[in-house]
């Protein structure tokens, strides 16, 4: 536990916003963009965060780079899916957690006065540990069920055509495209985290931060999530946080070493270029971590 306190402007908690039910669409309801469109970037400054009067995160500067992936990686409780949650706004959501500092998606705050979380959200969109689809819902309205609640509108066709879209994206499409009338809950836990990742697509948005997305699956299921995560980088930019270092090495082209103490908040100890992080890190302590001795 650290001394410092919480800034006098703790992040409000959900609830405290009063989100207005629609939000401005996108261009058209479509998919995540196509390759060869200008692809976003996400950097934080100084980021500090909090639980209570406990400091988990201090002054956290970092760079995720437009249409790359990048891997956070570091032992248990040193931040990762604090810092992950940070980014779109989700880390407001509980209740007595404050935070400062800056999140630039391209460049512009998404704490500002006045950004809507719900905005925010749609634009970076979140893929977690354990799959989550509607399990009664049919695997269509899955898809489509993240239009409603970022206030889309689409017509039947474009809704057929986005479905299709977003699950080719995800790696789904072959496989349930003559079952779209089935129950999310009746797909195998890989199915459904692709299902997920399709959900996610199917609003746009410009980053998908992944947490832990292969953990809860055998070592086929993770490899084609892998795999489609490693499509999807020409079309969104990905931050992804992992325990599994070959899978850091695997899949991203940037990656950032987190590491925290009894007394001591999560900070960034390196990052950088994956391969160099893995073969030839500047701290000790990276060095330990990528090669198992600690962690
Ligand atoms: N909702 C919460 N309330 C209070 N403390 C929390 C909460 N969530 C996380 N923490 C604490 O914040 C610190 C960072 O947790 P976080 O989950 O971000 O770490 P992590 O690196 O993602 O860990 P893991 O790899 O085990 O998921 C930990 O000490 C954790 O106990």
């Amino acid at each position: 536990m650290t001394e410092t306190a919480p800034p006098p402007f703790p992040v409000q908690h959900a609830g405290a916003h009063d989100d207005p039910p629609t939000i401005p669409l996108p261009p058209v309801p479509g998919t995540a963009p196509e390759p060869g469109r200008a692809l976003s970037g996400l950097e934080t400054r100084d980021v500090t965060a909090w639980f209570g009067q406990r400091k988990v995160l201090e002054r956290v500067s970092f760079a995720m780079r437009a249409g790359e992936i990048t891997a956070l990686i570091g032992p248990s409780g040193c931040g990762k899916s604090t810092y992950l949650r940070i980014l779109n706004r989700m880390h407001e959501m509980v209740r007595g957690a404050a935070l400062a500092g800056e999140v630039l998606l391209e460049g512009e705050d998404v704490y500002a006065p006045g950004r809507r979380p719900a905005e925010v959200r749609r634009r970076i969109g979140m893929v977690f540990q354990r799959p989550n689809p509607f399990p009664a819902m049919s695997l269509y309205d899955n898809v489509v069920s993240g239009l409603k609640l970022a206030g889309i509108k689409a017509t039947r066709e474009e809704r057929d055509h986005l479905v299709e879209s977003s699950l080719r994206q995800a790696g789904l499409w072959n496989e349930v495209s003559n079952r779209l009338g089935t129950p999310g809950g009746a797909l195998s836990g890989g199915q459904q985290q692709r299902l997920c990742i399709a959900r996610s697509l199917a609003v746009a948005p410009e980053i998908l931060l992944m947490d832990e997305p292969c953990s809860a699956l055998d070592p086929t299921s993770t490899r084609r999530i892998e795999e489609t995560i490693a499509e999807l980088r020409h079309r969104v930019t990905i931050v992804i946080v992992t325990h599994n270092m070959q899978q850091a090495q695997r899949v991203s082209q940037s990656c950032a070493f987190f590491l925290a103490s009894h007394d001591t908040p999560g900070r960034i100890v390196e990052s950088g270029p994956t391969e160099r992080l893995f073969t030839d890190p500047a701290d000790q302590r990276t060095a330990d971590y990528v090669n198992g001795r600690f962690g």
